[in-house]
């Protein structure tokens, strides 16, 4: 629901404009290419080519298999080997992360990795499910890495971060997102796989990790949980669940509201001041682009007046980026369009549709708590857990308007 419409909100940036703390130098913010969608010229096959036959690659597979069962000695059938080499390869990408990082070695055996193979073969390609995508961990109890409760203690976390870009040809990129959590539910988490689709499928960056960062106590919302609580659901959630998303506390731990663009800002000043970028394949390093992973409502929340500071729109939109999912309901492709400073860096924008509608609500799940409802399959067991055991949203009302309201 859009914060600005609670009841006793205090525009964060508005009454301070004169006095905003300066934002990062826009020299320090890597100049990574805006996000692109590709025409179709950028595609490799003419408009017109006859697409070759999967056949073609199913065949060489086939040899493949029966040479190597022939060199080992191997007794297995003929018909075996071909019924194999019809699965697609693809199924190596389903594996859970842990397998693939062991695997490099069998990547070359089955004679090169999937890039070379697409090269080789422009067949038509079938969209794949990078491995990491796909957690086996749903709500598997293993070590999970907590963030500090205080600033003195607090550590950047890095433990999910990919080390190494995978693919040289593309940009590094780092997602975040904004918003209270309170608490976080399978929808926050969904927006992150959507982005990661969309991203894959229209630009030309390697997303490298993925962050929430909740927003402090200062941030006067209702049905805010205390930041701890809020951070600690967001790292069962990811743990549990995902095996890339990390929650940075920083945001949560300042003692007073940290305007988005300032949170960007430290996310730079991490991943690219501090560590100089992410390494790839030659050694070098390279600057990562970092994008605001948004909700079409918080996009909305950017027309209105004094609610952000133009000066942060400019820097969020114009070196960072923005990451549009879109709300049942909302248009933000219109609203992108009226926008004059949205228009301005819309190719730094990328609107993600929703495939599947998802729109549970934090408001409505604290609703449910207070009438002991159910909240099951609206968000992970581990955070209702939790909630349960801190006896979190059961006492504290909320007013009817405001829970309706956040029903578009
Ligand atoms: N239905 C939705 N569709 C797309 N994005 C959403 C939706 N609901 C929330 N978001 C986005 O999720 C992010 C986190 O928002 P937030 O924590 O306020 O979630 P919420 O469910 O709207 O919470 P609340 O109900 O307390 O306002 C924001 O970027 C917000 O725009
Ligand atoms: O930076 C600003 O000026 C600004 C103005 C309004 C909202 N925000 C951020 O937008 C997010 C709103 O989240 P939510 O949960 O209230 O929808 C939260 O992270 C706020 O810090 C940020």
């Amino acid at each position: 629901m859009d914060p600005t419409k609670a009841p006793g909100f205090r525009p964060p940036s508005a009454d301070s404009k004169d006095e905003l703390e300066p934002l990062a130098p826009p020299s320090q913010i890597p100049k990574n290419a805006p996000i692109q969608v590709p025409v179709l010229a950028d595609y490799p096959n003419k408009l017109d080519a006859p697409i070759k036959p999967r056949q073609h690659r199913h065949h060489h597979h086939h040899h493949h298999h029966h040479h190597r069962s022939n060199n080992s000695g191997s007794s297995s059938p003929r018909s075996l080997a071909s019924y194999e080499s019809t699965i697609p390869k693809i199924h190596r990408d389903l594996e859970p992360l842990s397998s693939t990082e062991v695997s490099e070695s069998s990547e070359d055996e089955t004679g090169g990795g999937k890039e070379e193979e697409l090269e080789d073969d422009m067949t038509i390609t079938v969209p794949k499910i990078e491995s990491y995508q796909t957690a086996d961990l749903e709500e598997v109890p293993h070590g999970i890495i907590r963030q500090a409760k205080s600033l003195e203690n607090y550590e950047f976390p890095t433990h999910r971060l990919v080390t190494e870009l995978k693919n040289p040809n593309k940009h590094p990129l780092v997602i975040v997102a904004c918003g209270s959590f309170s608490p976080i539910t399978y929808l926050h988490l969904r927006m992150f796989e959507m982005a990661v689709d969309s991203i894959r499928e229209q630009t030309r960056f390697e997303v490298i990790g993925g962050y929430y960062s909740p927003v402090s106590d200062n941030y006067k919302k209702r049905g805010l949980a205390p930041s701890h609580h809020r951070v600690r659901m967001c790292e069962l959630a990811c743990e549990r669940t995902s095996s890339w998303l990390m929650v940075d506390a920083w945001e949560s731990l300042q003692p007073t509201y940290t305007r988005t663009a300032k949170v960007l800002d430290h996310f730079n000043e991490e991943l690219n001041i501090k560590r100089g970028g992410i390494l790839t394949s030659d050694g070098t390093k390279r600057g990562v682009k970092i994008m605001l992973l948004a909700g079409g409502d918080l996009i909305e929340s950017m027309g209105e007046p004094n609610v952000w500071a133009d000066e942060d729109l400019h820097h969020i939109l114009g070196y960072y980026g923005c990451l549009i999912v879109e709300r049942t309901g909302s248009d933000v492709r219109s609203f992108l369009l009226s926008h004059d400073i949205m228009y301005e860096h819309r190719r730094n924008v990328l609107v993600i549709k929703q495939l599947i509608y998802n729109d549970i609500s934090s408001t409505k799940v604290r609703l449910f708590l207070r009438r002991g409802m159910s909240v099951q399959y609206l968000l992970p067991n581990s955070v209702i857990r939790y909630i349960q055991e801190h006896g979190l949203y059961v006492n504290e009302p909320e007013p009817v308007k405001q829970v309706l309201e956040s029903k578009d």
